[in-house]
């Protein structure tokens, strides 16, 4: 047996002033990967993610049918629309094909609806952890739109065999566990034969992801009405685009955390006027905190001053910064309260319960909320800190070594989901 890896951590030296690039955005790349194999023709993605998660869509969508050439050097995605006759294979009867969605949520959940579109069947499946996060709502709502669900292990999980055609032309879905769910019956939509309504019976979270298929779809040539109870999709096509990807949000809250507790400046470019991501509001939670923000036209800067102050706040719309805001949160000068994220307990990790017992671990004082946690400012001790094989812990924690001696992340190549540089970005800030 080889030993585990970890990484060590050492403080900056002195606090960073920089301009740094974010990879590109995990959940637009996914979305825009799908519409342009569901358009007919040839699009180009530019400024695409380049990791794990995106990885498993254009293997997904090669197993489909869909030819995807891709450059990791241009940042640079090509693919070959098939249309409606995406997993159309060899048709009814024909062995399934095997989807392997790897860690990815996005690439399960979007893909489940697309396969539903033939009568070929298709089996999407996963890593271990990916099998126990929550499909039920999703399986349920292709049955009632007439798909045929196979589940090869436990209802309402992966594996699962799924056969269209779909049919049914209304929905409802529950909205408390994932947007995942209802994003994915949006991307398929437009080509069922009358379009698609979804109701959404409890409330959404994650809304803003939602608000970005919507955007995503429009650009490929699809309309669809969004509300937070109710979204309609006419029956249409996508049409083939040039698309560039904007950075990743998420991936640039710990580059702004880190200005934000080292009291450094960090400017990272590329996000336009109106952003299609909602964790670009997390800077917005930094400057409640104390730090200076500016939301320029296309980049944003964060400048710590030297003092953090706790704050009272639901993340509902942005859970995954939440991670993120723990490990700023140590250094303010008051507790801080994070409310709204019960649903991140079905991540890839329970991340609520992962990130207290962490913080902890490095003697601090946090508390486990049913629906988020508390965290206490404090110093933390050398810590190795467990990862659980989610990416947002590595990162997160990671933060906290910046400021802190002695903090060390173990497993830290579970980054590779969605962020495959970071250690390496985190070096350039010395
Ligand atoms: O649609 C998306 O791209 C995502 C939606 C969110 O998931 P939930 O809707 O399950 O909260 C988010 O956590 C995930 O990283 C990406
Ligand atoms: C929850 C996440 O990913 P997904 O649901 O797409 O696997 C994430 O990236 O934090």
């Amino acid at each position: 047996m080889t030993d585990r890896e970890v990484r060590a951590v050492v403080p900056l030296s002195a606090p960073p002033d920089a301009e740094v690039p974010a990879p590109g955005s995990k959940s637009v790349t996914n979305r825009a990967l799908l519409c342009a194999a569901l358009a007919t023709g040839t699009s180009t993605l530019t400024g695409a993610l380049f990791a794990d998660d995106t990885a498993a869509m254009v293997g997904a969508l090669r197993d489909l049918g869909v030819a995807v050439d891709t450059d990791e050097s241009a940042a640079r995605m090509v693919v070959h629309g098939v249309g409606a006759a995406i997993g159309a294979g060899a048709g009814a009867g024909a062995p399934a094909v095997t989807v392997d969605a790897r860690q990815s949520g996005t690439t399960s959940r979007f893909v489940l609806p697309a396969a539903a579109l033939t009568v070929t069947p298709v089996v999407v499946d996963g890593s271990a952890q990916l099998r126990a996060r929550p499909f039920g709502p999703l399986l349920d709502a292709l049955v009632e739109l007439g798909a045929s669900v196979r589940p090869l292990d436990r209802p309402g999980y992966l594996p699962v065999e799924v056969a269209g055609p779909l049919t049914a032309r209304e929905v409802t879905i529950p909205g408390h566990l994932s947007s995942q769910f209802l994003s994915g019956l949006m991307l398929a939509a437009p080509l069922l034969p009358d379009g698609l309504t979804v109701r959404v019976a409890t409330p959404l979270v994650s809304v803003p992801y939602v608000r970005m298929t919507g955007r995503v779809m429009a650009a490929f040539g699809a309309a669809a009405d969004v509300t937070e109870t109710l979204v309609s999709v006419p029956a249409g096509a996508y049409t083939a685009s040039e698309y560039p990807v904007e950075p990743d949000a998420s991936a640039a809250s710990y580059l702004f955390a880190a200005a934000a507790l080292t009291g450094g400046r960090i400017t990272v470019p590329g996000f336009g006027a109106d952003p299609l991501q909602g964790d670009v509001a997390f800077v917005d939670l930094l400057a409640k905190m104390g730090a200076q923000v500016e939301r320029g036209a296309d980049a944003i800067t964060v400048r710590g001053t030297g003092t953090l102050h706790g704050i009272d706040v639901d993340m509902a719309d942005i859970s995954d910064t939440a991670q993120t805001l723990a490990a700023v949160a140590v250094y303010a000068d008051s507790p801080t309260r994070v409310r709204g994220i019960g649903f991140i307990r079905g991540k890839e990790t329970d991340r609520i319960a992962a990130v207290v017992t962490e913080l902890r671990r490095a003697g601090l004082d946090a508390t486990e909320d049913e629906d988020g946690f508390t965290i206490h400012p404090g110093r933390p001790r050398p810590t190795t800190f467990e990862t659980y094989d989610d990416h947002r812990m590595a990162m997160s924690l990671a933060l906290l070594g910046l400021r802190s001696p002695g903090v060390a992340i173990a497993d830290p190549g579970c980054v590779a989901k969605t962020f495959p540089t970071y250690f390496e970005v985190l070096d350039s800030l010395r």
